[in-house]
């Protein structure tokens, strides 16, 4: 069984615990923080766990060229990148805000810190755990001082290959049990073909002591289900208000409906997944009773006759028979009385015969 850990307060991840939904609010929000509390709402009334940001500390980011870069995307809210990033970038006071909003709305509230300093911030916010977005996954120093803070973490693992995530499980590791690798592609929006979900079993190989989970970047809903039935026990998604909304992430999100619908998916492949024990179950009965086939006598077999496999056809009968898959075990058996032909040959007419029917 995987590890499990507490994500946040009282809620566990991995083994048996329902995967934990992140909505990745992120930059969506334009910068402005009355459409970012919308979208904590939407994301509590969709039925995702926790609501997530982005939060940078733009001069610890970035070097002064890049900020300086000019950015002439049309998803751009500025000249420069420095401009374009300022303009989507939350204070510290509009995070307390938010986490404050999301607490009232009564969901998880948390951000990737994209560097040392936010997640200094982060840390103070007293946010449950801490997201490492993927840009982060190769920087050794931030993940050491960050697994060293002692709060659960979540590290996804774009841009990255197998060689790279082993360093990383061992660095994390080693100053913190409580963390989990999601496997993600950073590409948007990302292709189907990009996914490659068996990276999920791989990890479990790898990492067979941590959850494992899954960051999509894809548009719909059905690869992050699918992601969940081949184990993911932590699923993020960007979601938007408005697909159409300028910014680089809107097309690759979800709206309200698909978000709601992923989370309606998600529980339903749970529910489906089970315990993997092959047994037939309480609710097969009534086709077992109606359709199960059993042991009928192909000819009229006299009071006294041992049983060959020729005398014995297997059919659906009434009353139902010794099970058909008894049929070899009958061969040798004494009858205990006359069985006409087309009869069911019932377990208390075979001498030595006893069997619990399956249900
Ligand atoms: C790799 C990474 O950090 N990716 C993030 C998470 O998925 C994204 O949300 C970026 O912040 C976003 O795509 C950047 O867009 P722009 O460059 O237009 O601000
Ligand atoms: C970039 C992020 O995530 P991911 O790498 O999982 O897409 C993030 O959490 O900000």
């Amino acid at each position: 069984m995987p590890l499990e850990f507490e994500l946040c307060p009282g809620r566990m991840i991995g083994g048996n615990h329902p995967c934990f939904i992140i909505a990745e609010i992120g930059q969506n929000h334009q910068g402005d923080i009355e459409i970012a509390k919308k979208m904590i709402k939407m994301a509590k009334d969709c039925g995702s766990d926790c609501a997530k940001f982005q939060k940078s500390e733009l001069d610890h980011k970035f070097n002064k060229k890049a900020l300086e870069r000019p950015y002439n995307s049309v998803h751009s809210w500025g000249k420069t990148y420095g401009d374009h990033k300022r303009h989507l970038e939350f204070s510290h006071e509009q995070y307390k805000e938010l986490q404050k909003y999301a607490d009232e709305v009564d969901i998880f509230f948390t951000a990737s810190g994209m560097d040392e300093m936010a997640v200094e911030f982060l840390h103070e916010l007293n946010v449950p755990f801490f997201k490492v977005a993927s840009a982060d996954n190769s920087n050794f120093p931030y993940l050491k001082k960050t697994a060293k803070k002692g709060r659960p973490m979540i590290v996804s693992s774009g841009m990255q290959n197998m060689e790279t995530m082993r360093q990383v499980y061992k660095t994390v590791k080693e100053h913190n049990p409580n963390f989990t690798i999601l496997q993600c592609t950073s590409a948007y929006p990302l292709e189907a073909e990009d996914v490659n979900l068996r990276v999920l079993t791989e990890y479990q190989k790898e990492f067979p002591d941590i959850p494992i989970g899954y960051s999509g970047h894809e548009s719909g809903i059905v690869i992050s289900v699918a992601a969940v039935a081949m184990g993911a026990k932590v699923v993020e998604r960007h979601v938007t208000l408005d697909k159409t909304w300028k910014g680089n992430d809107h097309e690759a999100s979800l709206v309200p409906s698909e978000l709601a619908e992923l989370v309606r998916s998600i529980r339903l492949v749970e529910r489906a997944l089970g315990n993997g024990v092959k047994q037939m179950l309480p609710c097969e009965k009534p086709c077992h009773d109606k359709l199960g086939k059993s042991l009928v006598a192909k000819v009229k077999i006299p009071k006294g006759t041992v049983l060959t496999q020729d005398m014995l056809a297997v059919k659906v009968a009434e009353p139902m028979g010794i099970d058909a898959e008894d049929i070899f075990k009958m061969v040798g058996k004494k009858v205990k009385k006359d069985v006409e032909e087309d009869e069911s040959i019932l377990p208390e007419v075979v001498e030595g015969y006893c069997k619990k029917r399956k249900c």
